[in-house]
């Protein structure tokens, strides 16, 4: 019998490359911070998880590891229970939004959670390295050998202002056209069979033309539009009569779930959700009013793998459909993401990855998406291999100071580098 307890906690705050996509909020600065977590046991066995490396997680997830020693990776249940014993910085977070993922008003517990989402990953990589097991089978087992993604398109620039950043060469996507161009090459590069489009960007009949035009391009392939809260419920009513039959569902068209309540009962669109069901408290009021059809889930909000299995049976005792949401990340999380999504009976929507904007990782071997799936890893733990070497660069550029800015991730701050947006604050929402 192996000794699985804890007896080392690495933290290694990384800066990865992240291109010029836009949002609601303003553009993706050139780069985000992620925190990667390594739990080593007594017996030398080494898990790993990630999560947000802005300070307000960083600092945190620096006190909950100086608590972690001790404690047994086998003790799941034991994780969240530690979590309280974590100050958050309440001005950080309380009633400030989120300036990159939008999900909703920030909370302490929403942040503890975040923190812990990574820990349980690592400690579970950890469980099932030592004993010899994938992450999935320590949640129940896979119910399905592949998971299933989304093109995850959005308008972008060309490149940074004044050459910031990786450049890329996806060029710019500006309009319909674009978007369509920018689908064909992730349907040619990595076989994606559906389409979330990212809005809020441009007025909503600017992003009804892209929806249109990739309707036309890809008959009969499910299609998404997230526009992050950016319209009144009128507006959102305007838009799902528009594309009413087109799209698969309409994601937070309306901020809150009180707008959203008011859009789905004028509407036959599905509504989906990463923005007002984020958090057990959030459940309640939503489903019961019928605001939402489909939730997100992420195990980055609600706390880990084992969470997101329960929000996925408490959505499907409410008849709510399920999908996946997706921030910038790394491979680790897209491994912990694949494993969670295919211990799900009810997963009835391709999950959203950011992972093919994303250049950087810190593992040995990139995931690849073929036919738009990623095949369940049966390696022990989440089969994933640090890159040390990687590791190591990315948190050097963490640790230069002339990269200081982007230690906390600010998609309005970032805007404001650009010409021509300089006084640009973030949108009050809804914005149109
Ligand atoms: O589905 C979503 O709402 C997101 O992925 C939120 C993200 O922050 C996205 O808007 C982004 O990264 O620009
Ligand atoms: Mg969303």
């Amino acid at each position: 019998m192996s000794d699985l307890t804890v007896t080392d906690v690495r933290l290694t705050p990384v800066l990865i490359a992240d291109p010029p996509l836009l949002n609601v909020q303003g553009v993706h600065q050139p780069y985000t911070p992620r925190l990667v977590v390594e739990v080593v046991t007594a017996d030398g066995v080494t898990g790993v998880g990630e999560t947000y490396g802005d300070t307000k997680y960083l600092e945190p997830a620096r006190a909950y590891a100086g608590l972690l020693p001790g404690h047994s990776v086998a003790d799941l249940n034991g994780l969240a229970a530690l979590a309280q014993r974590v100050a958050v910085g309440h001005a950080r977070v309380e009633h400030a939004v989120d300036a990159a993922g939008l999900r909703g008003a920030q909370t302490a517990d929403k942040v503890r959670l975040s923190v812990v989402s990574a820990f349980e990953v690592a400690c579970l990589d950890a469980l099932g390295k030592a004993y010899g097991q994938p992450v999935h089978a320590l949640l129940g087992g896979k119910v399905r050998d592949h998971v299933e993604y989304s093109a995850y398109l959005f308008h972008r620039w060309e490149e940074h202002p004044d050459g910031a950043g990786e450049r890329d060469d996806w060029g710019a996507a500006l309009d319909p056209a674009g978007i369509v161009a920018q689908a064909r090459r992730f349907v040619r590069e990595y076989g994606f069979r559906s389409f979330k489009l990212k809005g809020g960007v441009f007025e909503p009949d600017r992003e009804i033309a892209a929806v249109r035009a990739l309707a036309e391009a890809f008959p009969g392939q499910p299609l998404r539009l997230d526009p992050n809260g950016a319209w009144t419920p009128e507006t959102s009513l305007r838009v799902a009569r528009e594309l009413e039959g087109v799209l698969e569902y309409l994601e937070d068209p309306s901020p809150g779930a009180a707008a959203m309540a008011e859009v789905s009962a004028g509407t036959d669109v599905p509504l989906a959700t990463n923005m007002c069901v984020t958090a057990v408290p959030e459940i309640r009021e939503a489903f019961l009013t019928d605001a939402v059809q489909v939730v997100l889930s992420d195990h980055h909000y609600w706390g880990g793998l084992r969470a997101t299995q329960e929000l996925a049976a408490v959505c499907h005792a409410f008849g709510v459909g399920l999908s996946m949401h997706s921030n910038t990340h790394m491979g680790i999380s897209l491994a912990a993401m694949t494993h969670v999504a295919a211990t799900v009976p009810h997963l009835g929507h391709s999950c959203d990855s950011h992972y093919p904007w994303q250049t950087e990782d810190v593992i040995t071997r990139r995931h690849t998406f073929t036919g738009g799936r990623l095949t369940v890893s049966d390696a022990p733990g989440l089969g994933v291999e640090l890159d040390r070497d990687a590791l190591g660069r990315l948190h050097a550029r963490w640790l230069d100071e002339s990269y200081a800015a982007m230690r906390e991730r600010d998609d309005a701050a970032a805007m404001r580098r650009a010409r021509g947006h300089e006084t640009w604050t973030a949108p009050g929402l809804p914005r149109w």
